[in-house]
């Protein structure tokens, strides 16, 4: 089936629908003998999880991983790995009282016109609940990444227009709800967050993702490029609207003078690159910028058309985040991990 699933040496295709039985990832490609269990999933999960966080939805979901197949005795089997998650925290009947209604910023009119059925309930297939999947898989991901010392963080850098001017420590990013590591700006953010509640609306921001020690040489010189697959697989979470890498937008303002990152004997001078030439890795940190626009299910009234095409007024209820960021964060990382992954195991040289 197009279009259901991503990477080629590690693919995944994800299944479920956010009010369904369900949801889960299967992964093919994933070499043998890793030592794998549900805790380390789930710790992955955790970070990603609704129910938590003052920008977070309210609904609570253990999202406990079940490992359906390709383990054995702790360790993958080379196999189809199939990891379920039981939804059970839905409360469709809030949604019973939109759903001739399409939520403007949201899947509605565009699930309609393409199937002519949709799943009203929490969005359907549309629902970022889907990521969960995605972090699960990541996790799997990240297994191959450490046999090679490949190491990804993600922290916060704007929410709503605030954006964090100390973004080198990014030791700091754990210590606060937002992941972000200017704790002046996190002030700033929370009291933007409440207030933007308070009038039924919702934000958006800006997330940064460093992969480091990726090896020199993993890539593809055209059209699976490094950073083309990376933009790809960032692009394709729900809510992200642009993503850049290394100086990103800013290098068509600088000179080839000051873009250019000069090389010297023990590496690299800058890293407007963001580690990646070519659409191959050159060892230096890969970075990438994820623009995240703001939730769309808002309390606050909006004009809207009806299955009929009848002019209406909607004011979503049910249990939205404020802010995609920071559990977002977690679902860039992985898709980050599983871009990584499958370019390492397409390397046939690499040990
Ligand atoms: C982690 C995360 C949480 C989200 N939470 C919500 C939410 O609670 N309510 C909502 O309407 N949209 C939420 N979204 C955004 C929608 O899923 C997204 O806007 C929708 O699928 C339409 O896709 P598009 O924005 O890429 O066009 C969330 C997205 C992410 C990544
Ligand atoms: C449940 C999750 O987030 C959901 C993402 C989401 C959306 O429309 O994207 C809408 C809300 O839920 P529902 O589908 O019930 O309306 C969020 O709670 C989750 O991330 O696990």
């Amino acid at each position: 089936m197009s279009g259901s699933s991503f990477g080629k040496a590690f693919n995944i295709t994800t299944f479920g629908e956010s009010h369904g039985q369900a949801i889960g990832v299967v992964i093919q490609g994933c070499p043998p003998g890793l030592a794998i269990d549900e805790a380390l999933i789930q710790k992955a999960l955790d970070k990603r999880k609704p129910g938590q966080g003052i920008s977070g939805t309210k609904r609570k979901e253990p999202d406990h991983p079940i490992i359906m197949s390709g383990t054995f005795n702790g360790l993958t089997t080379g196999t189809p790995i199939m990891i379920m998650i039981e939804n059970k925290d839905a409360k469709s009947k809030s949604y019973d009282n939109i759903a001739s209604l399409f939520r403007p910023g949201h899947g509605d009119y565009t699930y309609q016109a393409k199937y002519g059925i949709r799943d009203f309930r929490g969005g359907g297939r549309a629902s970022a609940r889907e990521t969960a999947a995605r972090v699960a898989a990541g996790a799997v991901a990240q297994l191959v990444l450490d046999q090679q010392g490949i190491k990804i963080k993600t922290y916060t850098l704007e929410i709503g227009g605030i954006r964090a001017n100390r973004i080198d420590d990014i030791s700091q990013k754990e210590k606060n709800d937002l992941l972000c590591p200017d704790s002046e700006a996190v002030r700033k953010m929370e009291l933007k967050i409440a207030e933007v509640k308070k009038q039924g609306d919702s934000l958006g921001g800006v997330v940064q993702i460093i992969a480091s020690n990726v090896p020199a040489g993993i890539g593809e010189p055209v059209f699976d490029k490094l950073d083309a697959d990376i933009a790809k697989a960032l692009m394709s979470i729900g809510a992200v609207k642009a993503v850049e890498i290394g100086a990103g937008t800013c290098a068509s303002q600088m000179t080839g003078f000051e873009n250019n990152d000069q090389i010297l004997p023990d590496g690299f001078q800058t890293n407007h690159s963001g580690g990646i030439l070519a659409g191959i890795s050159n060892g230096d940190d890969i970075i990438a910028r994820v623009h995240v626009k703001p939730i769309p299910s808002i309390l606050k009234p909006q004009k809207t058309i009806d299955e009929n095409g009848n002019s209406r007024e909607i004011s979503t209820q049910g249990r939205h985040d404020i802010c995609a960021i920071p559990r977002i964060n977690m679902v860039c990382e992985a898709m980050m991990a599983i871009v990584l992954t499958d370019h390492i195991l397409r390397q046939k040289t690499l040990g």
